[in-house]
């Protein structure tokens, strides 16, 4: 069916899953991948998301039958665009880091692609291990412009404002609330209504996984099925002056060609986007005592080759009952190994009473301590220990990584709260010895 006739939103759930779909029955391929000419004379192209000779419970890829061929493109050519950096001159801080929202220059209009700042990150694409930390603004729609990422994929989270995002697979809106990956490849164009504002982890390495769940069984945390990924969509647009830009190795480039990227008739794979709406997480925590782990709040890993250590862990704060017994309820002081990454999508964040502000950021690296500022702590050494709910309008989230991040000069220069220290100088000394 031609892109009119269809719902652009309709998805297919399950995480992980081998998906198949066609917008015009009988456009994939029955029984192998690359006849010698395939239905409807479309042409068949394998998009990779591993080596091919990649164990095959890791294995994800797709196959894509489209109108004309991806390569039909004139040579990329380095441009300026957004604020990405390549990591390869990082300024080191061993500082508590917090920003203040970063603006939305609604003077300046912008693409998402224009509106991409790197604030953090380690590592580089070119080895395949690290991670990077972006916001992005936007203010207007991609036009006849899409995107592709040689270096990793992008875990979005909008902050603000509605993400209808077109890709080669098909249509994801995804709101504020709401994360999507858009893995290494994909090409996808972003439209936006009104100031838009968000959040992304990159990662070079392995892709996005749901965690393990141990002992808390089969169920739980963020679950297989509500996951959605989109049903083939197509265009069939001809002699337009299409810019698809490419980010690679940190840099970007723009090429050219004359027709619509968003040319996919049918696929089948493992390899495409997904969409997952946070208010679906089903939170497991304590009902005794003590604060645990926030990693019981993961809702996807991207995990490096030790076991159990993730490039980077996508972690929320959900609204959720606390009903802990003689505990100190928020999150506790503490030095992490881990370097925590923090947004605020809405509200007010459990440890932080002021100062962390949706659209903001805080990074607390290596053994950097950090804990609840003073309000919060003076707060909930008294608070009565009746069974409390963390709101619904709250909703912070964590990009936690086993790598030592660096910032970019952007960020460094730009939005830092200077007085974030102080939020801990008030913490006086209690002790009755
Ligand atoms: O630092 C933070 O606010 C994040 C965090 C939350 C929590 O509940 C426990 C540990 C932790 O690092
Ligand atoms: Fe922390």
């Amino acid at each position: 069916m031609a892109l009119e006739n269809i719902d652009k939103y309709e998805y297919q759930s399950g995480f992980g899953n081998s998906f198949e779909t066609e917008a015009i029955k009988g456009a994939l391929p029955k029984g192998r991948n690359t006849p010698q000419n395939c239905p409807l004379n479309l042409y068949a192209e394998q998009l990779s998301g591993n080596a091919f000779t990649a164990p095959r419970h890791t294995q994800q890829r797709s196959w894509l039958y489209r109108i004309r061929p991806s390569v039909c493109h004139t040579p990329l050519k380095p441009t300026d665009s957004g604020l990405v950096c390549d990591l390869n001159n990082l300024q080191v801080d061993p500082n508590q880091l917090r920003w203040k929202p970063f603006p939305i220059d609604e003077n300046k209009p912008h693409d998402f692609v224009e509106g991409l700042i790197t604030i953090a990150g380690a590592g580089h694409a070119s080895v395949r291990h690290g991670i990077a930390i972006h916001i992005y603004t936007a203010t207007k729609s991609m036009e006849n412009k899409s995107f592709y990422n040689s270096d990793g994929d992008f875990l979005i989270v909008p902050q603000q404002g509605t993400l209808d995002i077109q890709t080669e697979f098909g249509f994801l809106k995804v709101k504020s609330g709401e994360i999507c990956v858009i893995q290494r490849g994909i090409t996808f164009s972003v439209g936006v209504e009104g100031p838009t504002r968000g959040y992304i982890c990159e990662v070079f390495g392995s892709h996005f996984k749901l965690p393990d769940l141990g002992p808390i069984g089969a169920n739980g945390l963020a679950n297989p099925r509500d996951f959605l990924s989109p049903v083939a969509a197509y265009e069939n647009k001809e002699g337009i002056e299409h810019t698809k830009i490419n980010k690679f190795l940190g840099k970007m480039f723009s090429a050219t060609q004359t027709f619509s990227p968003f040319n996919v008739v049918a696929w089948h794979g493992n390899y495409c986007p997904y969409k997952y709406d946070l208010s679906l997480f089903c939170a497991v925590n304590s009902v005794t005592y003590d604060h645990l782990d926030p990693s019981i709040f993961t809702v996807l890993t991207a995990p490096t080759n030790e076991v159990g250590v993730a490039a980077a862990d996508f972690v929320i704060f959900p609204p959720r009952w606390l009903v802990q017994e003689n505990t100190f309820r928020p999150p506790y002081f503490h030095r992490n190994c881990m370097s925590e990454f923090m947004g605020l999508i809405r509200g007010v964040y459990e440890a932080k009473k002021e100062g962390f502000l949706p659209g903001g950021g805080s990074l607390h690296s290596c053994m950097t301590p950090h804990g609840p500022d003073t309000d919060t702590f003076n707060a909930a050494v008294k608070a009565e220990l009746k069974p409390s709910k963390i709101p619904d309008v709250a909703l912070a989230f964590m990009f936690e990584s086993s790598l030592i991040l660096g910032i970019s000069d952007y960020a460094k220069k730009n939005y830092i709260d200077d007085d974030y220290w102080k939020c801990w100088q008030g913490l006086k000394d209690n002790s009755k010895i």
